[in-house]
């Protein structure tokens, strides 16, 4: 079994992990923690989260970011569900015990310090340990992830951008020097739990937001090897991302040679399902994914253009987020890869 923590359950993303954690075959949940003067210390997580109520009993206790080695103690692994600034104060002080960590925030996502200036709005402290994260996405990552100490769990869009057109890129199907474009939509979870004008309800509207200047396009463009135009919208809705992205394809590409790529690059990695061979003529869709794990590809291409549109859909507090730190963890530790299945390995 392996011992965990939460760092940030009784937020979204922490909530969903606590979830997966405590119905893991191979995971054991031992503390869950929020910051040191929460509104919700000591409460129980089935009492602020009712879909837990009387099966997640554990009390979220407060945790000082002094004191955060205590969150490393009897455990494995320890999972941070925190904002960014907050990941990158806690990281160091659990990882000098030793402990994995898995972070879902975009505090160690690149591997230099400038980003954060430009694009989180602060300094990152942290240089030494940006060298050393490995990026979690599952299905590319894994000989990396299955050896490190500190793993940078992909941002929600960057999760649906970077699985649609990574077997493009990989398999030099992209023209060279052109730039996809990624407009995508997300429910009103993605900005977190904590309340503001952004994620009232009556204020949330279908709007574009962060427009070229979104700090999950540099993310995108670092991992996929690409220049990205990334747009997000915000959706009146509670989960899930839709991410529909136009690419303009190499010369003489096949539309057998986009099939090829596809099913290449994900062969047994049952966590992506690829539309055009299990729902041919269907897109992706919100309600396809919503609570579950899976991240779901469909395209079609105007060969005679040389164009391709490529539908990418997750939950984004799932395969965005807290079903990608399981999986992150399963490669880590040699689990079988639940939530997809309690039995097939990785
Ligand atoms: N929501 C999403 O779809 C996605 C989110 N992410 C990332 O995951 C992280 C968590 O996101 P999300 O769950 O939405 O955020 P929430 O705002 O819903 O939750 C944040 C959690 O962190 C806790 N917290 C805040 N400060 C501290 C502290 N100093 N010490 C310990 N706990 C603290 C909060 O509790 P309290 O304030 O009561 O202490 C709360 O439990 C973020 O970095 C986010 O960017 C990544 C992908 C998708
Ligand atoms: C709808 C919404 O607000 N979504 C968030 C992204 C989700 C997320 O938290 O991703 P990171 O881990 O990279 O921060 C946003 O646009 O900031």
């Amino acid at each position: 079994m392996v011992k965990c923590s939460i760092i940030g359950a009784s937020g979204y993303t922490g909530a969903e992990l606590a979830n997966l954690v405590e119905q893991h075959p191979q995971m054991t949940l031992k503390a869950i923690y929020v910051s040191e003067r929460s509104a919700d210390a000591d409460t129980e997580l089935g009492t602020l989260h009712r879909r837990y109520l009387g099966q997640l009993n554990l009390p979220l206790t407060p945790l000082a970011t002094a004191d955060v080695a205590k969150a490393a103690e009897g455990v494995d692994l320890v999972f941070l569900a925190t904002d960014h600034k907050v990941s990158v104060a806690l990281a160091p002080g659990l990882l000098e015990t030793g402990v994995t960590v898995m972070d879902l925030s975009g505090g160690f996502r690149f591997d230099t310090a400038a980003p954060y200036d430009q694009f989180y709005g602060f300094t990152h402290d942290s240089p030494e340990w940006l060298e050393q994260a490995v990026y979690g996405l599952a299905e590319w990552n894994a000989a990396e992830i299955s050896h490190a100490q500190l793993v940078a769990v992909p941002g929600c869009y960057p999760t649906a951008s970077l699985l649609a057109l990574k077997p493009l890129q990989e398999a030099g199907l992209l023209k060279a020097e052109t730039t996809p474009v990624i407009n995508a939509v997300s429910g009103v979870s993605g900005a977190g739990r904590k309340a503001s004008m952004v994620n009232s309800f009556c204020e949330v509207s279908y709007n574009p937001y962060g427009v070229l200047n979104h700090r999950h396009q540099p993310e995108i463009a670092l991992h996929l090897g690409n220049s990205v135009i990334f747009t997000p919208h915000l959706g009146n809705f509670p989960r899930g991302i839709v991410a529909t992205i136009t690419a303009q394809l190499a010369d003489g590409v096949t539309a057998a040679a986009i099939d090829q790529a596809y099913d290449h690059a994900y062969a047994g990695k049952p966590a992506v399902r690829l539309y055009n061979q299990l729902s041919p003529g269907h897109w992706p869709s919100i309600g396809g994914v919503a609570n579950t794990p899976y991240c779901d590809i469909g395209w079609k291409a105007d060969l005679e253009s040389g164009h391709i549109v490529i539908g990418s859909a997750i939950d984004n507090l799932l395969k965005g987020a807290a079903s990608q730190a399981i999986q992150c963890a399963n490669i880590r530790f040699g689990l079988t890869n639940y939530p997809i299945s309690k039995k097939a390995a990785l």
